[in-house]
């Protein structure tokens, strides 16, 4: 049996602990999908270049407010998946013959195949492909095995060829129509980016609000936006699924009754589920949560010594850049283990890709009343700043929320263009504890361009008294 110093799962955020500061150590390194994890092959990374693709789509369908007689002509569906996966492939594989074939990773070994705890300490690993397992021990473990497409049970569904969001960025063909179940990111993303590319999109989702996790008027006027551009099913529970000859059809129960729904593609996006179940963690003493996950404390100590957890797969959030924070916070742990650092959870930031783009920070106006904070409200319209007139905006807005009593912002949220963008000195300010007004007039900000969306939101917050 092979024994490590350090042991570990998973190489989405998991690949970056190892530098040069762990070449003494004798590490395994097991990974059973695509090197690189969610974010590099199925996720963020590809996501996104398929929304700028999206996005230039979708303002030339609009030139006409212009003055602009732009059209998009063609979707060479080949060449915009030659785009991006000619891209990430190649970084894919560079990875991993990096990881398992450089002179500077002559301390690891790379096994390719599915980790599972037969012992506190003790891994089984089964080979991809089949083959006989290998059993390793290790000093240290890392759990970093993320998630992956939680899967409904809906009758019928095992019996069509439905997508999530790790096969539907690869099909062959666009489809002509496409129904994507759930209301969430994935699904916000995926409607824009197909649409965007002439499919005929049909939302489907269980609450009569998309995006409901944000802030209310966020949410509202995102699914305003959203019925009026898809076809947009709110209140609909999708209770069955079977195929035809060609194509699915699903069955919709809603609040006018039954509904029958054709379309040739179906996509669910209903939540990612923590991977813990494929590394039987009861088997090493690893305490869960209730909703699956592996219970971490603010070092990312599990509940046995020596091993810890990072990322979608301990981290209620489900995003990449808590993932990376929380490495980070492992690999100095690792490395210091008598000056553990903290991770800090206070201000986490999160983005959706969608038309129009969404982007938020803290609480928002219900949480912050839930908490029992008395706050001030503030809302700035894109429309009414000279950048947003350029633009003929209609929709954006930035709204902020600050607790009375101290004048530091508690939540701020964006909708619109670039909002992912305009939303970070919101970010900052809060983590650093800056004070609300004295972020709007101490520093200057650039006239005439959209952060004076964020600037004029921060003066309608009234002066501390
Ligand atoms: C479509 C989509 C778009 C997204 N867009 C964004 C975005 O724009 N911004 C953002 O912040 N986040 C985004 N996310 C979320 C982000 O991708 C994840 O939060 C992040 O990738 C999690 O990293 P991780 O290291 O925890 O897990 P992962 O990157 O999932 O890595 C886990 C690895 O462990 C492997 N593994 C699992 N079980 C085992 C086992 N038993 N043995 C061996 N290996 C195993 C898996 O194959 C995987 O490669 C998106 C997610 C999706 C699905
Ligand atoms: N831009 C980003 O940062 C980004 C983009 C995509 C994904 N992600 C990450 O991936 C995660 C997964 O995205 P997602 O959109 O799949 O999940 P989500 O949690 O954002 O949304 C899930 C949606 O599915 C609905 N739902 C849940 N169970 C259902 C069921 N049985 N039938 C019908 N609807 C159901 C929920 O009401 C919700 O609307 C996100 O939560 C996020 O952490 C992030």
């Amino acid at each position: 049996m092979q024994h490590f110093d350090l042991a570990i799962i998973g190489t989405g955020s998991g690949n970056s602990i190892i530098d040069e500061r762990f070449s003494s150590k004798r590490i395994a390194v097991i990974e059973r999908g695509s090197f690189g994890g969610t974010c590099l092959n199925a996720g963020c990374i590809p996501t996104k270049m398929l929304v700028h693709t999206a996005d230039l789509a979708h303002a030339a369908r609009h030139g006409a407010r212009f003055g602009l007689g732009t059209t998009v002509e063609e979707v060479d569906w080949t060449a915009i998946q030659e785009r991006v996966f000619g891209r990430i492939d190649p970084i894919e594989a560079s990875g991993r013959e990096y990881r398992s074939g450089h002179a500077d990773n002559s301390n690891v070994t790379v096994f390719a195949g599915t980790a599972r705890f037969t012992g506190a300490k003790e891994l089984g690993i089964e080979p991809n492909g089949g083959g006989r397992a290998t059993t390793i021990t290790a000093d240290e473990i890392v759990i970093a095995a993320g998630s992956r497409p939680t899967i409904p049970g809906i009758a019928g569904l095992d019996e069509i060829d439905y997508h999530t969001s790790d096969t539907i960025m690869r099909v062959p063909e666009l489809p002509k129509r496409l129904a994507i179940i759930g209301g969430g990111f994935v699904a916000a993303e995926f409607a824009h980016v197909f649409s965007a590319l002439g499919v005929e999109v049909t939302l489907i989702a269980r609450s009569s609000t998309l995006l409901r996790g944000e802030d209310a008027d966020i949410a509202e006027r995102f699914t305003d936006i959203a019925s009026a551009r898809w076809d947009t099913r709110l209140a609909r529970k999708t209770v069955r699924a079977e195929a035809l000859d060609r194509g699915t059809r699903l069955t919709l129960e809603g609040p006018a009754g039954e509904e029958l729904l054709d379309t040739d593609a179906v996509l669910i996006a209903v939540g990612r589920t923590p991977n813990t179940d494929l590394l039987d963690v009861p088997a090493a003493g690893i305490r869960t949560t209730s909703d699956g996950r592996i219970a971490v404390d603010e070092h990312q100590r599990t509940s046995i010594d020596g091993i810890w957890a990072l990322g979608d797969i301990s981290s209620p959030w489900g995003l990449k850049h808590v993932a990376n924070h929380e490495q980070r916070v492992v690999q100095h742990n690792l490395l210091n283990p008598n000056d553990l650092a903290v991770t800090d959870h206070r201000f986490v930031p999160h983005a959706v890709f969608s038309a129009p783009q969404i982007a938020s920070v803290g609480l928002t106006e219900a949480g912050a009343h839930a908490a029992g904070i008395d706050i001030d409200v503030a809302v700035q319209d894109y429309a009414d700043v000279a950048y947003g007139w350029a633009m003929e905006d209609k929709d954006g807005f930035v709204k902020l929320i600050a607790d009375r009593a101290t004048g530091q912002l508690v939540g701020a949220h964006i909708l619109g263009a670039q909002a992912a963008t305009l939303i970070q000195p919101l970010i900052q300010a809060m983590s650093l504890g800056f004070e609300a007004r004295s972020l709007a007039r101490g520093q200057y900000w650039i006239h005439p361009a959209l952060p004076e969306a964020v600037e004029n939101a921060l003066l309608k917050l009234p002066a501390r008294r």
